[in-house]
């Protein structure tokens, strides 16, 4: 399960949290202009945008879970299983594998308006990378500063949503988590007025009272409730520290402990949590053990280049010592 964001103060904000039971050795990349993408059924591409973002590299090959691009578009792979369908090859149309998905996009294009023309012909193929990286199941949310889409290859064919909330978790469908969202109309960051009943004096004994009947569990559909009321009601100041510490605390709102939710023998856990600014392209993360922000700038490698810089994931603690 996952979760990923958007968030505007000064700047725009893009990241995810990334939940699983196991790693598969992250790392952040910069995939400079000059990187040649090969794709299996469409034409390479030999110069793009450059972009950064977490993958697992496998052959040389940047298989990027969540990545912004240097003109600020963004987007992240999230699990999606039961409902991904991908399908075969079509003639005439963009065929593209999910694993090649997100440099297709974000080589190419500056903006959600261009993407959604795009998507017209796009076909999501069933091919996976290697027979050790067989195909996952993902959906996807492509944002920008000004919207997003969530993007769902299912039975019926592929989907296209605007994504209002600018917010994605896992299943089901994204039309339902929406429709969702209708439960929680009285959900609110004022105290509530007594409209229980007539008869009974309630008192506001607490804070916070006006948000009772926020989910508070760590499934999808709980997720996506709980992540977008802290979004939506998200103030900050301006600064990037603020705004940064603002979009990590929204990502904390659905973060995952070790030991609440099983799988198996073993425990999901929030194994990064990252935040883009799309305006600056650098890419701050931190891991289930390293509470300290750690930064890769796009803009401090050489972006006409053609090999990829691949920065490991810093996992350990990171603490100051004060005395
Ligand atoms: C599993 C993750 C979603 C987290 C999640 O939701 N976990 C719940 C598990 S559970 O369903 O609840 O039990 C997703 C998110 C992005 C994915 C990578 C995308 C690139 C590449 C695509 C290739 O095709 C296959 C390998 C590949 C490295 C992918 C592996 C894996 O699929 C990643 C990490």
């Amino acid at each position: 399960m996952c979760t990923a964001t958007n968030y505007t103060a000064k700047d725009h904000y893009f990241g995810r949290n990334l939940d699983l039971e196991f790693s598969y050795h992250e790392a952040v990349t910069i995939t400079p202009r000059n990187f040649p993408f090969p794709f299996r059924k469409a034409a390479d591409l030999t110069t793009h945008y450059a972009m950064v973002g977490m993958t697992t590299v496998a052959d040389g090959y940047p298989l990027y879970y969540d990545a912004t691009n240097e003109k600020g578009l963004s987007m992240a792979g999230l699990n999606f299983p039961e409902n991904a369908d991908y399908k075969a090859e079509v003639a005439g149309m963009d065929n593209i594998s999910p694993f090649e998905f997100i440099p297709w996009i974000l080589g190419q294009f500056e903006t959600v308006a261009q993407v959604r023309e795009a998507l017209e012909k796009l076909v999501l193929v069933d091919i996976s990378f290697s027979a050790e990286l067989p195909l996952s199941p993902l959906h996807w949310i492509i944002s920008d500063r000004e919207e997003s889409l969530t993007v769902e290859s299912v039975k019926d064919g592929l989907k296209v949503y605007d994504n209002p909330v600018g917010l994605l978790t896992n299943n089901p469908t994204f039309d339902i988590q929406l429709f969702n969202l209708n439960n929680y109309a009285s959900v609110s960051t004022a105290q509530p007025e007594n409209r229980f009943s007539k008869k009974l004096q309630l008192d506001t004994y607490s804070r916070g009272l006006g948000a009772v009947g926020l989910p508070g569990d760590l499934s999808s559909m709980s997720r996506f409730v709980k992540a977008v009321f802290t979004a939506e009601n998200s103030l900050s100041g301006e600064s990037e520290s603020e705004a940064v510490s603002q979009f990590f605390h929204i990502l904390g709102s659905v973060e995952q402990q070790r030991g609440c939710v099983e799988v198996g023998d073993r425990y999901e856990i929030t194994i990064y949590s990252s935040c883009c600014n799309t305006d600056t392209g650098i890419y701050y993360y931190r891991t289930y053990e390293n509470s300290q922000l750690t930064a890769v700038d796009l803009h401090k490698v050489d972006l006409d280049g053609d090999s990829l810089s691949t920065y490991p994931l810093v996992t350990g603690q990171q603490v100051r010592e004060q005395n």
